[in-house]
């Protein structure tokens, strides 16, 4: 079977994927979910003129004069505002977020003043200062978040300033991960000569979780038909079920039969890309399944090129991955036919460009170096060689 392009292969695997349900989650459970609707606030900030300074609430014509000395006739305070009107030759002893009293129309702060028993003295003062208008930061009824949007802890605190004790999310698309094969262990087991701790599926839980996801663990499938049905028909009321291993063409490699013998649907198998060939992936009823390739680099790179646009498409979030532009540091030899993503290190230069270094072994089971990594030059198949300073594109890791 040819191979299909990442494009082509990641434009099948989204196709007729629609935003999940609409749950509401109390604000202070919000973050890194995805907005559903658009929010808009439900009062002004600032409710009222209110003071940005520790100081003195005054008539600005009183202070065009300097110094002045003014008739000290109450104090507003964040919480319990002056009643009254601030006359001509009055000031009011104000603070930090109270509300201006009428007829006031500057604060002076306190350091360049001088309190003489009823009355204070002003030293300085600029006419108009101090003082932050109603409504400066945002209007009843604006729009300030839209539907899409992840929410960080900025947009966290807008939404509360908003007042909104809830806020409608997507529900968390829920991401069945099973592993399988003969020779895996769980951590933490005494492994036999043979066999291999299990990762991949903690790595991909991970990914999972940060992209706002919810991870379910299936487990650890042997190489054998039957236990990798019954694995597979746990995983089929998931949004989406990813398998690990198993998706190469040795004769131990069952996955993609006990798949296509539950039903598969296949949108793509094996994509010209590099690492991460074997990936497939296809609709299991209501379920999409991703099939990742069990070499540990292999199967998170497919994680980042193909997992994390469905989770967003599930999630129905508006932030799409941009690559980024980079120099090379060191020559990057002519690409093959399959689309690379080579391991880098980066480094900043004083302007803020980044240049990128290829780790020297780009083999795909070497965790060690993926981690040493922070981002994937991505090279198109068939490109030429850059030679150093060339410039090329990088997809950063997200953590
Ligand atoms: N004749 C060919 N052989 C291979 C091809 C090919 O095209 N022709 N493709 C190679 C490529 S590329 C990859 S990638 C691997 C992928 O193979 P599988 O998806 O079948 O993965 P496995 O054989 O099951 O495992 C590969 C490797 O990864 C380890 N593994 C598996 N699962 C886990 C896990 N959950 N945690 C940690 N490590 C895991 C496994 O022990 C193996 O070492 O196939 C090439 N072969
Ligand atoms: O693509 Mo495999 O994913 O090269 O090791």
């Amino acid at each position: 079977m040819a191979l299909s392009s990442v494009e082509d292969a990641l434009e099948a695997a989204l196709r007729g994927m629609t935003p999940l349900g609409v749950e509401r989650v109390p604000v202070a459970q919000g973050a890194g979910r995805v907005l559903a609707e658009d929010l808009s606030a439900t009062l002004t900030q600032p409710p009222f003129d209110s003071s940005a300074m520790d100081g003195y609430a005054v008539r600005a014509a009183d202070v065009r004069a300097l110094p002045a000395t003014l008739a000290l006739v109450g104090t507003s305070a964040a919480g319990a505002r002056f009643d009254g009107i601030l006359e001509p030759g009055q000031a009011v002893r104000i603070f930090t977020g109270a509300p201006v009293p009428d007829g006031a129309d500057t604060v002076v702060i306190q350091e360049d003043t001088e309190t003489l028993g009823n009355s204070v003295l002003i030293k300085e003062a600029e006419a108009g200062r101090h003082i932050r208008p109603r409504g400066q930061d945002f209007m009843d009824g604006d729009v300030l978040l839209t539907e899409g949007t992840r929410l960080g802890a900025r947009a966290i605190m807008l939404a509360a300033s908003m007042n909104h004790a809830e806020l409608p999310v997507r529900k968390k698309p829920r991401v069945a991960i099973l592993s399988t094969g003969d020779e895996i262990v769980p951590p933490g087991s005494t492994p036999g000569p043979d066999e291999i701790v299990a990762s991949v599926s903690y790595g991909i839980a991970a990914l999972v979780d940060a992209l706002g996801g919810e991870p379910v663990d299936l487990g650890i499938a042997p190489d054998e038909a039957q236990a990798l049905a019954d694995a597979i028909a746990r995983g089929a009321d998931a949004d989406v079920l990813v398998t690990i291993g198993g998706a190469s063409v040795g004769d131990r490699d069952l996955v993609s039969g006990a798949l296509a013998d539950a039903g598969l649907e296949l949108d793509f198998a094996k994509v010209a890309m590099r690492p991460g060939k074997p990936v497939f992936a296809g609709r299991l009823g209501s379920a999409r399944v991703l099939g990742l390739p069990g070499n540990p680099v292999s199967a998170l790179v497919c994680g980042l090129v193909f997992l994390r646009p469905m989770l967003r498409a599930l999630l129905g979030e508006s932030r799409k991955d941009l690559l980024q532009e980079a120099v090379l540091a060191a020559p990057l030899a002519k690409g093959g036919p399959r689309q690379a993503y080579h391991r880098a290190v980066s480094a900043f230069t004083g302007d803020g460009t980044r240049t990128v270094r290829p780790l020297p072994s780009q083999d795909s089971s070497l965790m060690g170096a993926l981690v040493r990594a922070d981002c994937l030059i991505v090279q198109p198949p068939s490109s030429p060689p850059v030679p150093e300073g060339g410039k090329v594109s990088v997809l950063p890791f997200p953590d």
